[in-house]
């Protein structure tokens, strides 16, 4: 490896010229320390960045450069491995993790930035001072001047020729682990959109908008807002800064998926809500959903009990609905005891279920590397076990709605189909696609029989949302 200057290093001047030479800029220290944190102790990232952000008292202009850095790193993690271990001339197991950090922040500047490349190089190895040794300094030096050699479109063609077929091609290329791309293929096959999933494994990689809810009855959306094209109480703030809004409005506009918001929707406008009805969300930790159910059963007449098994997340669900004025108790059970003990009790049962979380890739970059297909078994298991549970606590007549943030088919129509077999005959599928268009003042281009909606990143802009809305025969 030679010590040539990459030929893109005359391409502008560098935007942190002003700083101390030799010091790494706060902005990339702040960036390097939450990709620290992500590996080292499972942390995530979106947790993280703002008290790290806050404690460096970043400009606004760092804060951003910050987080793109951070979150556009952790993306794209895969792809910039493959490209520093043909660049470094060894697999990434054998680099040091603190440096290898330090590259996979410097790949990015290189490759999928703006940042001149003499700034990404110089910067990159005062991070490396503050990791390695001196040896290490000069390893990261080379390492990105080789990076910086070719151009990001010679990278791609490298890193996706390596690939044995198509999917570790997309996998290789989106960053996205083999494994999933497979399951993100079948489960657009199912829809006849097979052609679709490059446009989805994109859109995992594209930062989502800040979306939020108006909980009806307690706020409406700010003079300026954008309303959602299908919830009817989300919307985009414009201009305004959303963490200003929900502070003002004291939580009863807050930040939640549009999906998310379509799910809870689903589940209390399917039919009039009649007073006094019992409704029940299974597992309800950290509690948008719940958030948004209390404030529709408040003004239907209902009554809401959330349960959610984490101690910690329960005490999120009360947090959650402390600005709905309607009593909710809050259960720390396990969703399977506790739908079994209340045999025929609710009227309407949110069961958003613990899944693999394929849905919010876009959104939790790192829990891509996290899950394994061994999870989706493990996880499935607790879904009918959950599933099963919530059908005895239902009503007969009583509406039920299976939710996950996953597409996967083994967590979603899979589950669904089970429990049609398993309860022959008790429960009755419910138009889901009808009742989720019947919100939306735009049309939805959902794929199936209607019984069941699949919404898509790369289709809708919402999480990968499932919802399978079912009934108990009287
Ligand atoms: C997908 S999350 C629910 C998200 C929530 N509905 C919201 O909108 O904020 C699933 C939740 O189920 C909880 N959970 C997992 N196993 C459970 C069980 N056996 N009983 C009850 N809750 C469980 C998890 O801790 C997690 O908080």
């Amino acid at each position: 490896m030679s010590d040539r200057r990459p030929s893109q290093g005359r391409r502008g001047p560098s935007r942190t010229a002003s700083h101390n030479p030799g010091r790494a800029q706060p902005a990339r220290q702040v960036a390097l320390d939450v990709l620290q944190a992500v590996r080292e102790s499972d942390a995530y990232a979106n947790l993280l960045l703002p008290g790290r952000i806050a404690r460096a008292q970043l400009s606004p202009a760092d804060a951003a450069l910050a987080t793109e850095l951070t979150y556009g790193t952790l993306r794209m993690e895969g792809y910039y491995d493959r490209v520093i271990a043909r660049a470094a001339g060894r697999t990434v197991d054998r680099i040091d993790p603190p440096l290898l950090d330090v590259l996979r922040l410097g790949a990015h500047q290189l490759l999928a930035t703006r940042v001149p490349p003499h700034a990404a190089v110089n910067e990159s190895v005062a991070l490396a001072r503050t990791v390695g040794s001196r040896s290490g300094t000069g390893f990261v030096n080379g390492v990105l001047r080789e990076i910086g050699r070719h151009t990001p479109e010679e990278w791609q063609q490298r890193v996706g020729g390596d690939a044995k077929n198509e999917d570790e091609r997309l996998a290789a290329l989106t960053s996205h682990p083999a494994w999933i791309v497979r399951a993100l293929r079948r489960s657009l096959e199912a829809e006849g959109r097979e052609a679709e999933l490059p446009d989805l494994l994109d859109a995992d990689n594209t930062a989502p908008r800040v979306n939020l809810v108006a909980l009806p009855g307690l706020a409406d959306p700010p003079s300026g807002a954008r309303p959602d094209r299908y919830s009817p109480v989300g919307f985009t703030a414009g201009g305004g800064d959303p963490q200003e809004l929900m502070e003002a409005s004291g939580g009863a506009l807050r930040v939640q998926d549009e999906g998310s918001q379509l799910a809870a929707l689903a589940l209390t406008r399917a039919r009039p809500v009649e007073p006094g009805e019992r409704w029940l969300d299974l597992c309800a930790g950290p509690g948008g959903k719940a958030a948004l159910l209390a404030a529709e059963a408040l003004a239907g007449g209902a009554t809401l009990v959330a349960n959610e098994v984490v101690p910690a997340r329960a005490e999120l669900v009360r947090r959650a609905l402390a600005p709905v004025p309607l009593d909710v108790p809050v259960w720390e059970r396990d969703g399977v005891a506790l739908g079994r003990e209340h045999a025929g009790e609710f009227d309407r049962i949110l069961l958003d279920a613990p899944c693999t979380g394929l849905g919010a890739l876009r959104r939790r970059p790192e829990a891509r590397w996290r899950k394994q297909p061994k999870d989706v078994a493990e996880l499935t298991r607790l879904q009918e076990a959950l599933l099963d549970a919530a059908i005895v606590a239902l009503k007969p007549g009583g509406l039920l709605a299976y939710v996950t943030c996953s597409p996967h088919l083994a967590e979603t129509h899979a589950i669904v189909d089970n429990a049609l077999d398993r309860n022959d005959g008790l429960l009755e599928p419910v138009g889901t696609a009808g009742v989720v268009q019947s919100l939306a003042s735009e049309r939805l281009d959902l794929a199936g029989d209607g019984d069941r909606v699949q919404l898509w990143p790369h289709r809708h802009v919402t999480d990968a949302m499932f919802i399978a809305l079912l009934t108990k025969r009287a």
